[in-house]
């Protein structure tokens, strides 16, 4: 394999800057959820619900908030750069019998300081699902005022918190909201529901927040199990409700018809918004939430990410939950992979790629695209995780093998 500077030599000579390009990466957060490790149960909750599903039983996920940090600094030891934590309401850490509508910061002051203490960010999600106020799967939508006030008293806590978490770390926290609202069946009354949606979300929103601590995003979606035929937060509502009230529509990349591609909406959701906001996750014929893996789609998205110039202005946010491996190696497979893919992008020369587009060249691009998938990038990627002192290739491996036995198989 060639050496780091035959790479660097190598992109020189069609104008990539490797330095350059490690250099801009390094800056770039990725947001790890917390949810992988313990397949989204949360500590307030003793069974998933609302449409998702983890599948499989692979033995040690975490089950209290020690095995759950210490399982998240072992990931992040082996993934390169600085980061953030993205959390649920779910995942309180108090004495108190509280519900989720009284939740306030104190009751996360535990992750405050332990992202304070591994150099994170942290991000947030109000839970409205494994409740029971949600046990219909119906949150900000329901007929029932008292559920929606319920809901409404909880993502306005939600908030506060992510504020909290922005004031404390120097760093906007997203507050990204999802919920599990939708129909098993043909519905009678497709704009009931949405109308109470919105109206909820006017409430929620009504109060002002300083957008250098909190941002605001809302997640559509197709259909979830059990909700197959009609889904209230769809992106139709999302997207005009985000565009109409300044907020971002989150796009999860796992919540849209199997042959979109997410890649192609992020230019056009950046043309007409100021930030933009990603669940990357990988479905696998449907909202499935596989690691992600380096694949084409994984590249084209970060491609559009840096050729959009992006990268300052994007919340990336990893959602997925695999129980049937070993979870601290999804996480650390799918952020490296994040990783991976915002480097490849990095490493490509957009600039001259587009004029040879502009230039109606397409086949001097067709052949330029082609040649470029044969480049030294592992080089480069082993560099970048040599100079940020992470294991390079499948070194970390051994580690998570070693964890596994002297820890995951204890519990
Ligand atoms: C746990 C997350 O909030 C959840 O995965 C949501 O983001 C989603 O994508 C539901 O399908
Ligand atoms: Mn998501």
């Amino acid at each position: 394999m060639a050496s780091i500077d035959e790479a660097k030599e190598v992109y020189g000579q069609i104008g990539v800057d490797v330095d350059k390009a490690i250099e801009r990466l390094k800056k770039v957060r990725v947001s790890m959820h917390c949810w992988q490790g313990d397949d989204v149960l949360g500590f307030d909750s003793t069974e998933l619900t609302g449409g998702i599903s983890a599948t499989g039983n692979y033995p040690g996920k975490a089950t209290n908030p020690d095995q759950l940090m210490a399982d998240m600094k072992k990931a992040l030891s082996l993934i390169p750069g600085n980061h953030k934590i993205n959390l649920h309401a779910s995942y309180a850490i108090t004495d108190e019998k509280i519900d989720r509508d009284k939740l306030e910061p104190k009751h996360f002051k535990a992750w405050v300081d332990f992202a304070k203490e591994n150099n994170l960010g942290l991000d947030f999600n109000p839970t409205l699902f494994s409740h029971p106020k949600a046990s219909d799967n119906l949150t900000l939508s329901n007929p029932d005022k008292n559920i929606r006030d319920f809901w409404i008293d909880h993502c306005k806590a939600s908030r506060k918190i992510a504020e909290y978490f922005g004031k404390e770390l120097s760093m906007t926290s997203l507050n990204n909201i999802w919920i599990p609202d939708g129909y098993k069946d043909v519905p009678a009354d497709r704009i009931g529901p949405r109308r109470r949606l919105k109206e909820a979300l006017d409430e929620i929103f009504s109060e002002n927040y300083d957008e250098k601590y909190l941002a605001d995003s809302i997640e559509g979606k197709v259909f979830g199990i059990g909700v197959e035929s009609y889904t209230v937060g769809s992106h139709e509502f999302y997207m005009n409700y985000a565009a109409k009230n300044n907020k971002m529509c989150l796009l999860d990349t796992g919540h849209y018809h199997p042959t979109e591609m997410v890649s192609d909406k992020i230019p056009t959701m950046l043309l007409f918004n100021k930030n933009l906001a990603l669940h990357v996750s990988r479905p696998v014929r449907w909202d499935s939430d596989h690691v992600i893996l380096f694949d084409d789609e994984l590249k084209e998205i970060a491609k559009e990410l840096v050729r959009c110039d992006a990268l300052g202005r994007v919340f990336i946010g990893l959602d997925f939950f695999d129980a049937s491996i070993n979870r601290i190696s999804a996480w650390v497979v799918g952020m490296r992979n994040m990783e991976k893919a915002l480097l490849y992008a990095l490493l490509t020369p957009h600039e001259a790629l587009k004029k040879m587009q502009d230039e109606a060249n397409f086949t001097e691009l067709m052949a330029s695209m082609e040649e470029l998938k044969t480049y030294p990038f592992g080089a480069v990627w082993d560099y970048y995780c040599q100079v940020q002192n992470v294991p390079q290739k499948k070194e970390w491996y051994k580690e998570i093998q070693s964890y596994e036995h002297d820890v995951l198989a204890k519990r």
